[in-house]
């Protein structure tokens, strides 16, 4: 299949009105205040560029996932971006109503309207091809109102959301600077003949981890191998029947880990040599207990523990590419944060090509000293880096490739 999609040098966007799709997608802290907004300063360039040509620009974004702690509005978002911009950036609490509309209709050249999360439209939400999203109330108020669409929003181009795959059905579409470096930067990565690979995965997204990770394993030689931190280890050592104590039981069950116990342990089944679990966890309060010791000496796990950093560091010392994905503990707690920023370190060290992705993963850069900082490409995306390194095709990126050749636009060949 052969993949183009058209970028900003494509068209000539001087007084045109542009949709722009960006993830702005943050870490919030329990007053919903966002606790790294390095997620907006990304995509400064594109819209710096865009206002530069003269175009008018209308952003669009989501932050969380409706019903969980960190869904919220955007208001906040907006103000960062203004700042880092340094530029008027009218904000409106409206998605496709009148006022939003008449908003967009008004805007003129060079001024920058920001719309409100798009995850408070609930078809925004469902998962679907580009011909479904292009029929959806949001793609019919909106398209008609704009010239291009633009997707910079590489972390988020695994959903097959309106936002992503049914504007460009509609409208000629084009990929942003994040999108495109992206995009770029990984496009040697993805050789499957460079290995070993060593992918390094935490965080509490359980349900995407079971796809990557079994994605990842599908498509790749015997030496790429998952070394699991985080909540995924727990549901993994859990699978692997492992009593991880009550507590943690719990919160895995809060969590949506129950149901994927099957899928995670045919994982196991089927690649058990090259799934690596932690050895031992730093629990609440500071502790450190091994995974034996785990139903006796009660507590939640906070973080991996010195003796899994320790073992997990000298299996990367081996690989060709790490990828590291989704903090190793709590990290919103310094006191939690020593295995992420160890393992991030560690990576740093090796001779690897070390891509960083996840929107808190991130964090941890604050911590590593600036000469192995610098060898480290921190990507925009989580899932989204994941599956397009395990072989996938991105919904979003084919969906641009779909819209560059329905609409005839010159682009740069990624396939
Ligand atoms: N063992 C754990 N138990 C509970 N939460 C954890 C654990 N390890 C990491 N976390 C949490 O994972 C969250 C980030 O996960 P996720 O959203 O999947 O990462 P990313 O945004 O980088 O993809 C953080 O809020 C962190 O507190
Ligand atoms: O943060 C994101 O993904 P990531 O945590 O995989 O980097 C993106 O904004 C996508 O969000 P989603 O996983 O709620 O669709």
């Amino acid at each position: 299949m052969s993949i183009k999609v058209a970028t900003l040098d494509s068209v000539d966007l001087n007084g045109k009105k542009v949709l722009l799709r960006v993830d702005f997608n943050s870490p919030l802290n329990e007053n919903k205040k966002i606790i790294d907004f390095s997620r907006i300063k990304i995509h400064v360039k594109t819209i710096g560029e865009l206002i530069d040509k003269n175009a008018s620009v209308v952003i669009l974004t989501h932050q969380g996932r409706p019903g969980m702690e960190d869904f919220s509005d955007l208001s906040e978002h907006s103000l960062l971006l203004e700042k880092e911009l340094g530029y008027k950036v009218n904000f409106i609490d409206d998605i496709i109503g009148p006022h939003a509309r008449n908003s967009i209709f008004m805007l003129k050249d060079g001024e920058v309207l920001m719309l409100d999360n798009v995850r408070f439209l609930s078809e925004e939400n469902i998962e679907a091809s580009g011909d479904f999203h292009s029929k959806s109330y949001m793609v019919r108020k909106l398209a008609p109102l704009f010239n291009y669409f633009i997707n910079d929003a590489f972390a988020t181009a695994h959903r097959k959301h309106a936002s992503i795959v049914g504007f460009p059905y509609v409208l000629p579409s084009l990929a942003g600077r994040v999108m495109e470096s992206e995009v770029i930067a990984l496009k040697e990565i993805r050789d499957p003949k460079i290995s070993p690979k060593i992918f390094v995965l935490g965080g509490t997204k359980i349900n995407d981890s079971i796809r990557i990770i079994n994605n990842i394993l599908k498509n790749s030689n015997s030496s790429t191998r998952v070394l699991l931190t985080g909540l995924v280890s727990e549901l993994f050592l859990f699978a692997s029947g492992i009593d991880i104590g009550k507590s943690n039981k719990e919160k895995l069950e809060k969590l949506g880990g129950i149901s994927l116990l099957s899928n995670a342990k045919s994982i196991l089944l089927n690649y058990k040599d090259r799934i690596l679990l932690p050895e031992d966890f730093v629990i609440e309060g500071g502790g450190v207990v091994d995974i034996k010791e785990l139903p006796k000496k009660e507590g939640l796990i906070k973080d991996i523990g010195e003796k899994t950093i320790e073992e997990y560091s000298n299996i990367m010392r081996e690989a060709k590419v790490i990828v590291l994905r989704g903090p190793a503990g709590v990290i919103e707690e310094k006191e939690y944060m020593k295995g992420s920023i160890e393992l991030v370190k560690n990576a740093a060290s090796t001779n690897a090509k070390v891509i960083l992705g996840g929107g808190h993963l991130t964090a941890v850069l604050d911590f590593i000293p600036e000469n192995l900082r610098t060898r480290i490409h921190n990507s925009s995306g989580g899932g989204a880096l994941l599956l397009y390194l395990s072989g996938e095709m991105l919904p979003g990126i084919e969906a641009l490739s779909f819209s560059a050749s329905k609409f005839n636009l010159d682009g740069i060949q990624l396939e």
